[in-house]
Formats: C-alpha cells, sequence, structure tokens
C-alpha cells in the first residue's frame, strides 16, 4: 500500500497518486566550499530532478533520460553533474513508477550516491511536487532555510558556479531562475490560426533551468496551487510568484542550459560530451627499450595530429595517478603477444575509478617482427580480445586492437607508425562501440 505523503493529500496528483517518499541510498552530505571569491554555501541545499517523462517528441520508444549517450544513461550525466558538487546534500531524482527499477539499476552501476528515487506524476509538475514533498525540513532553521534546486533531468549541462548562483539568490529572494535571450520572437494567434499579435522580443526571455526556491516557498506554491496547475502549468516560478507573492530573482544562464526534448538534441548532446572527452593517452612501455623506442616514434606522429601523448613504463607506484585522469591508454606489446598486461590495466583502472563518467579507451598496440609475421604460431588471439573487450565495455572502457610490422625498411616503419596514430586518434575521438575489440591493421 502507497503511504501519502503526511503533508499533502492527494495534492500532487489527481486521486490516487500520493506523493510517495523513498529511502535515501546514501546520506552523505557535503559541507559548502568556497571557492575563491564566490559566495559560500552556508545552508542546506537538495535537488529536484524530474524525470518521470516519457519523451514523446523525440519519437523514440525509450524516454530520452534513459537514452545511452556514450554508452551511459543521459540522466547518469546530469546527477553526476549535480552530486560531484560538494554543497549539494541530497539528489531527488522523480522517476515514473515503470522506471523506479531501471533508476536503481543505473544508480548502482554507475556508483551515483546522496539519491533518493521517488515516483513521478502525470505531468511535470506533478512529479516535481513529489520530489519536493520527498525533502523535509530537517537541519534547516529560519536564518538557514534548506534551499531546492529544480532542474530537469534532460539538461545535462550544468555548472557548479551557476548553481551556486542560483541557489544564493533562491536563499536571499525566495526564488531565482535561469533566463536565456530568445531565439524566436513569440507571438499570439487568433483561434482561426491567423496572428493576433507578436510581442517584442527585446522585453522577454526564455525561462531555463536550473531554477532554486526556498524549500518554504516551493512547498507551500505546491499546496496552494490548482489542479489546473499541475496539469497545463509548466513554470515552477509562477507558481512561487502566484501563490506566495515571490517575484524570483532571474539570473541570465549560459548557453550550455538547453534541455534534451527532440532526437537531434540526443545526437548533438553526445556530440558535446565527445568534445569533452580527453583525447590524450598514456603509452605504457613496460620499461622495454624496443617498446620505449617506438613510444618516442609514436609520440612525435602523434603531435603532428594535435594528441597528447604521455610515455609510461607501467601504472604502478607514482604512475597510477594516471589512472585517475580519465585519461586513454595504449598498452604496447612487443616481443610479448599475450593479452595479460591489458588485462592487469583494466583491472586497475576498474579498481581505481569504478565509475568513469565517460568511457575510457585502451588500445593493444601489436608490434610484429618480420619473423614473427610470417609464423603461424604467433597468430593473433582474436577471440580473446573479443572476449576481454566486451567484458570490459560493461565497464565503460572501449578496448581495440592496432597490430602492424616493426620493418627494418625504416621509411615502411615511419608509414606504419603514422597510420597507427591516425587509427588511434580515430578509435579515441569516435569511441565507436561497433569496433570494440576489433584487431586492425596499421
Ligand atoms: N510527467 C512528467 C513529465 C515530464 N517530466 C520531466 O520534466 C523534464 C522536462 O520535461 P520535458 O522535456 O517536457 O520531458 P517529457 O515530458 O518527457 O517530453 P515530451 O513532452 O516530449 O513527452 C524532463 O526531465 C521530464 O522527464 C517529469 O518528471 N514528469
Ligand atoms: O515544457 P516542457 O515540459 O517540455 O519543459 C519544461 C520547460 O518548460 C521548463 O523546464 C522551463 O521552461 C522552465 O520552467
Amino acid at each position: 500500500m502507497e503511504v501519502l505523503h503526511p503533508n499533502v493529500r492527494n495534492k500532487c496528483e489527481g486521486p490516487g497518486r500520493p506523493a510517495n517518499p523513498g529511502v535515501f541510498l546514501d546520506g552523505r552530505a557535503g559541507k559548502g566550499d568556497t571557492c575563491s571569491g564566490e559566495p559560500s554555501i552556508d545552508f542546506p541545499v537538495s535537488v529536484v530532478l524530474p524525470a518521470g517523462g516519457t519523451g514523446e517528441r523525440t519519437g523514440l520508444h525509450t524516454p530520452k533520460q534513459f537514452c545511452s549517450l556514450l554508452g551511459r544513461p543521459l540522466i547518469s550525466y546530469t546527477i553526476q553533474a549535480f552530486e560531484r558538487v560538494s554543497w549539494i546534500q541530497h539528489i531527488v531524482v522523480v522517476v515514473a513508477k515503470e522506471s523506479m527499477g531501471l533508476m536503481a539499476d543505473i544508480i548502482q552501476r554507475f556508483q551515483h550516491h546522496k539519491v533518493l528515487v521517488v515516483s513521478g506524476g502525470s505531468t511535470r509538475h506533478r512529479s516535481i511536487c513529489n520530489g519536493v514533498l520527498a525533502l523535509d525540513e530537517e537541519g534547516t532553521a529560519p536564518d538557514r532555510p534548506r534551499v531546492v534546486i529544480i532542474h530537469d533531468a534532460v539538461r545535462p549541462f550544468v555548472e557548479e558556479g551557476f548553481l551556486r548562483e542560483i541557489a544564493v539568490a533562491a536563499k536571499d529572494h525566495g526564488a531565482a531562475g535561469a533566463i536565456r535571450p530568445l531565439v524566436s520572437t513569440v507571438i499570439a494567434t487568433t483561434s482561426e490560426g491567423f496572428l493576433d499579435h507578436s510581442l517584442e522580443r527585446a522585453k522577454y526571455r526564455a525561462s531555463e533551468m536550473p531554477q532554486g526556491f526556498t524549500h518554504h516557498v516551493i512547498r507551500q506554491a505546491y499546496q496552494r496551487c490548482t489542479e489546473a496547475d499541475f496539469e497545463f502549468g509548466t513554470e515552477c516560478l509562477h507558481l512561487a510568484l502566484q501563490y506566495c507573492g515571490t517575484n524570483a530573482k532571474l539570473i541570465e544562464g549560459p548557453p550550455t542550459l538547453w534541455k534534451v526534448t527532440y532526437k537531434k538534441d540526443l545526437a548533438a548532446a553526445e556530440s558535446v560530451l565527445k568534445e569533452s572527452l580527453s583525447e590524450s593517452a598514456c603509452m605504457i612501455t613496460g620499461g622495454r627499450t624496443a617498446a620505449a623506442a617506438l613510444a618516442e616514434a609514436f609520440q612525435k606522429a602523434a603531435g603532428a595530429l594535435h594528441m597528447g601523448l604521455d610515455p609510461i613504463p607501467d601504472v604502478t607506484a607514482e604512475n597510477s595517478r594516471y589512472l585517475l585522469k580519465e585519461s586513454n591508454f595504449i598498452q604496447v606489446s612487443i616481443n610479448g603477444h599475450c593479452l595479460s598486461e591489458v588485462e592487469a590495466l583494466i583491472k586497475a583502472l576498474e579498481e581505481a575509478n569504478p565509475a568513469a563518467l565517460h568511457p575510457l579507451v585502451i588500445i593493444w598496440m601489436r608490434v610484429l617482427t618480420e619473423d614473427e609475421a610470417s609464423d603461424s604460431s604467433t597468430a593473433a588471439p582474436t577471440s580473446a580480445l573479443l572476449d576481454m573487450a566486451s567484458t570490459a565495455k560493461l565497464h565503460q572502457i572501449l578496448l581495440y586492437g592496432i597490430q602492424f610490422l616493426q620493418s627494418k625498411d625504416s621509411e615502411r616503419w615511419q608509414r606504419s607508425v603514422t597510420r597507427a596514430a591516425e587509427i588511434t586518434r580515430t578509435l579515441i575521438r569516435e569511441r565507436s562501440p561497433a569496433l570494440v575489440g576489433q584487431l586492425l591493421q596499421a
């Protein structure tokens, strides 16, 4: 039986849909930390991420918040953006009841913390209301009101500095919201579909997210609003003004605040994520002379392609710091072609960084001498590579292979190294799931 939230009897939902507070999965609370010159956050801040929609406008079967970008659900990027902010204590994710299990899997797989999952409602306002009512007044006082940041779960590109501005403005004014200049002019139409009038664009702004409210204001707004508000409204700032007399402080936000609405927006978001990914790589030589010589030649070729390359002997001791850099890795294999070194690297990466935000790339670089190339006993372990790659992919590690000949002909050798660097750059840039586990020839 669902427990009705004590403060609302069927308020958020139509008949029969109560607010249904869950349990915090991990109540770790951060403390306010201040970057130089930025206002300190000395009051409790929680976040409500409405993610209970169906994403009809994408035309996809999967709701857009659960669509994968680079192998990771869109909502996981948004949650990560907030859980990296130390002064945010709790993140309430509001999902449709039928998605609660999927959301729990995502939290577990990507090691999200300080997350509470509650069930959504039939409209965005009802979902947000459920999220707000799941937060209680613990740890607050009149001079330290809890601030609630509300942010659409399908807006993954949100920065800490702007969140701080919204949170402080919400504490000071009761409500605050992100705005952006209008791109198109707003017009009103007659019932017959003709132009009635147009608004003077310079006087208006687009209301975006994040928005912030003191918990008291947003909770009172939802307790006083009407069924029509719940059914047809799209603006929380309006509810604060209409039902609490609170004029939100409006702050112009960066262009990155855009919302994923249509299918094309998913492709655009993935492209933005790709651009943010590290294109640098560490080349692990094992301290062997031949591998170090390859690394030197490869570094020149990679430099010409504007790709950073750090030759390192291993990822142990002081070099273990490379495991935490969200860098990519090239494991060099000369005169010894088993995959054991790759296996050890994958294990070290998983232990050091169990929930990498983006897929990391490992390239097994297999260099054959001319004698080995003609010796059938040194056939490439292609099936072992495929098996290892498919397991690693579950942990956001994309494993590829590149093989080439260590020719005695210097020109031929240089051409192979250059081709290997070009392939490496493409694999790192594209992170194509289709090529995972393949041994490509340079
Ligand atoms: N009943 C609803 C409807 C929407 N949302 C959330 O509100 C945010 C912004 O809404 P929108 O972009 O309209 O998402 P959808 O309603 O899913 O999209 P569509 O209108 O295309 O179906 C999204 O994160 C969406 O999941 C929600 O929590 N509960
Ligand atoms: O209207 P939709 O439900 O698609 O999206 C919600 C947006 O309207 C909303 O996030 C901002 O306009 C701020 O209120």
